[in-house]
């Protein structure tokens, strides 16, 4: 039997950096058709600001192993639309996974496959179980980066396809100076 070496390390709480791990950067041009504010979008693109940056120690996907990663969500807006990740369902769809708020503040979009949403708010100290099934998506409606922990099996996979196309039946919007979360004009069943 060939075992595997643990692991410990010190993620950074002011910047979310996992020393040692892979870094993705998705910038606003990496979420074409994710917004609904379309003009907002393309005045913005001008900047193409980075949206978010995720730092993961990744296994090779298989039963029974878990991932983890941070994601570093930048705060902005898209029209009234606070910035987002692009969310997705798992590709083995009945993995679940745990989340864990670090710093910053925002929360986390849930929808099954019908359509059925849940916003849970987040903070620092925030534990979100994603349960099997759920497609997620994290939201940063403050105005600092919100940084979280994903744990998360290793063979879950990511599945943007539908996502992508129909996005979430909710959108967390600013109005009045307040979130609220308001069906999408995006969303057919
Ligand atoms: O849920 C997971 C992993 O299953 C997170 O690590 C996200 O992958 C990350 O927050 C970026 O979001 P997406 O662009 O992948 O939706
Ligand atoms: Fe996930």
């Amino acid at each position: 039997m060939e075992y595997k070496n643990p692991l410990g390390v010190d993620i950074d709480l002011e910047t979310g950096v996992i020393p040692g791990a892979k870094k993705l950067v998705r910038r606003l041009s990496d979420l074409k058709g994710y917004f609904v504010d379309e003009k907002a979008y393309e005045e913005l693109l001008k900047e193409n600001p980075v949206v978010y940056e995720v730092y993961a120690i990744e296994q090779e996907e298989k039963d029974g192993d878990l991932n983890f990663a941070t994601t570093v969500l930048y705060p902005g807006k898209v029209g009234r639309e606070f910035f987002f990740t692009k969310g997705h369902y798992h590709s083995k769809a009945d993995r679940a996974e745990i989340y864990y708020g670090i710093k910053g503040r925002g929360g986390m979009l849930l929808q099954t496959p019908e359509g059925k949403a849940e916003w849970i708010e987040m903070g620092p100290g925030t534990v979100v179980y994603v349960p099997p099934y759920w497609a997620h998506r994290t939201v940063n409606t403050g105005d600092e980066p919100f940084i979280f922990l994903a744990i998360y099996p290793a063979d879950a996979g990511h599945d943007y396809g539908s996502i992508a196309e129909k996005g979430f039946s909710k959108l967390v919007v600013e109005e009045n100076g307040e979130v609220r979360v308001v069906d999408s004009p995006k969303w057919k069943e």
